[in-house]
Formats: C-alpha cells, structure tokens, sequence
C-alpha cells in the first residue's frame, strides 16, 4: 500500500508541532517530516513521536537570513563557517528525535565554479558528520519560480553535486512539485535516478495544493513509483488550499 508522510511545514502549521504530529497520527498518515523545527526544544517533538509511533523522515538545516533573501547557504562561497554551524544544529537536532535524513539548503548562488567547490566541500562536511550515525544528508532541486536561482534546480545539477562529492550518504530529495515544473516526463526521470533518491514529496502543479487536481495524476504516479520499487511514505508537501482538515480527502484514492 502506498503510504504518505505528513509535511508539518505546510500541514498543520498553524498548531505547536506537538500537537501537528498528533493530527497526523489521527489522520492516517504514516510518517511526519518538518522543515525547521528549531523553536520547538527536541524533546517535545520526541514525546509526541513516542506517543504516536510515527518516525520522522527527516529536516532542513536553517536558511541563513530569510528576511534578507537567503534560501541556505551551503552553496555560498565565504559562508562555510555559518553553514557547517546550521549542518551541525540540523544533525544534533535530527539525532535527538531519531529522525535518518537531513536536508542541506543551497541558497542562491550564480552557479560559478566557487559556489560548486563550497557546495561539495559543506555536503562533504554534512556527509562525514551524518555518517557518524548512519544518517543521510539531502539535496533538493527547487523550480524556478518559486525559488528563482537556486543552486539546483535539476537532476542533472543534483546528480553534478553527488559526483563531486562521491559519498555514498549523499542523495537526491526527489520532489514532484519542483521536478514537474522544472522537467517533467517524472517517471523516466524518476528511473534515471533511483538509486540516488533519499525521499520523493508531491503537490498538486501548479498552486501547490492538495494532490488531487492539476497537471500531474498523483492517483497513478504514486502507486507507478511504489511498483518501481519506492516504499517509503511520500512526503505530502503541500499547502492546503482552505481548511486544512477539508482537504484530505485526497488521500481516499490511495485506500
Ligand atoms: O520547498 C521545498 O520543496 C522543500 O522541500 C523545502 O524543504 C524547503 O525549500
Ligand atoms: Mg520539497
């Protein structure tokens, strides 16, 4: 059975995280990742992980200055410093709540041979520091209009930055949402990179909202990548487009 992961950046973000990981307990999902937990002391998103039996899949590191543009910064050329900082907050904080994956953000970058060597030089940090508990660092192409120049927006650049690195710890976030708009054909793509992929996410293109409308059929897709071989949850990784609780019915398709 296809099972799905509740994206508590999205879902359920207007609740303490606490109680957003009981919502998705009680709404049938089997997993919960976050993105930027850090305003919640561990402690508490471990209790309610206790308390419900879901794992958590993974995390972001911060971004950096948000307010002043920054979308990460590991891919920055002069911030290597504030970077491994956040890798290493992301990793400890990952290891409190026993979550396996760590997503790494790039930022925006002009792509030159400067931000490519800090990139593989952070990722080679994260890598080496994750493996020290059997844990998987993560890199995600991002489309570009939501996140116009980002350091990577395909899976050529994705797979650019893995060569270079050349760790076995280093994989792909293989999102559905910024892959359709950046390239679609997502079954081929999917196969021409499976055995990079750390985690794959969906949302309905365009909008963003829930899976059920929109360009790409999610109802065939999903399960057409579980026979392939995917069996972990999907990230539900969405932004609801009213009440949050209105939109689920998506997930009937799957049961
Ligand atoms: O936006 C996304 O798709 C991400 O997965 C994320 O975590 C933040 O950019
Ligand atoms: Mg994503």
């Amino acid at each position: 059975m296809v099972e799905f992961s509740a994206n508590l950046g999205f879902l359920w973000n207007d609740l303490p995280l606490p109680d957003a990981i009981r919502k998705a307990k009680a709404a049938g999902f089997a997993a919960v990742e976050l993105h930027w937990p850090y305003d919640t002391p561990a402690a508490e998103v471990k209790a309610a992980l206790d308390e419900t039996g879901l794992p958590c899949l993974g995390l972001n590191t911060r971004r950096g200055d948000v307010a002043g543009g920054d979308n990460g910064c590991a891919a920055i050329a002069g911030r290597e410093a504030e970077a491994q900082g956040y890798i290493d907050e992301a990793l400890a904080y990952a290891r409190d709540i026993g979550a396996m994956n760590v997503h790494v953000m790039a930022g925006f970058t002009d792509q030159s041979a400067d931000a490519k060597a800090s990139f593989a030089q952070n990722l080679r940090y994260a890598c080496t520091q994750a493996a020290l508990t059997q844990r998987t660092i993560l890199i995600e192409p991002l489309n570009h209009h939501d996140a116009k120049g980002y350091h990577i927006a395909t899976i050529a650049q994705a797979q650019e930055a893995l060569a270079d690195v050349d760790l076995p710890n280093l994989k792909i976030m293989f999102d559905c949402y910024h892959l359709q708009i950046m390239q679609g054909d997502l079954v081929t793509l999917f196969k021409g990179c499976q055995d990079q992929i750390g985690h794959v996410q969906f949302a309905a293109v365009p909008g963003r909202g829930e899976p059920d409308q929109g360009e790409v059929n999610y109802p065939w897709l999903l399960p057409e990548l579980a026979r392939l071989g995917w069996s972990a949850p999907f990230g539900a990784e969405y932004k609801p487009r009213g009440k949050m609780e209105d939109g689920l019915s998506w997930i009937a398709a799957y049961r």
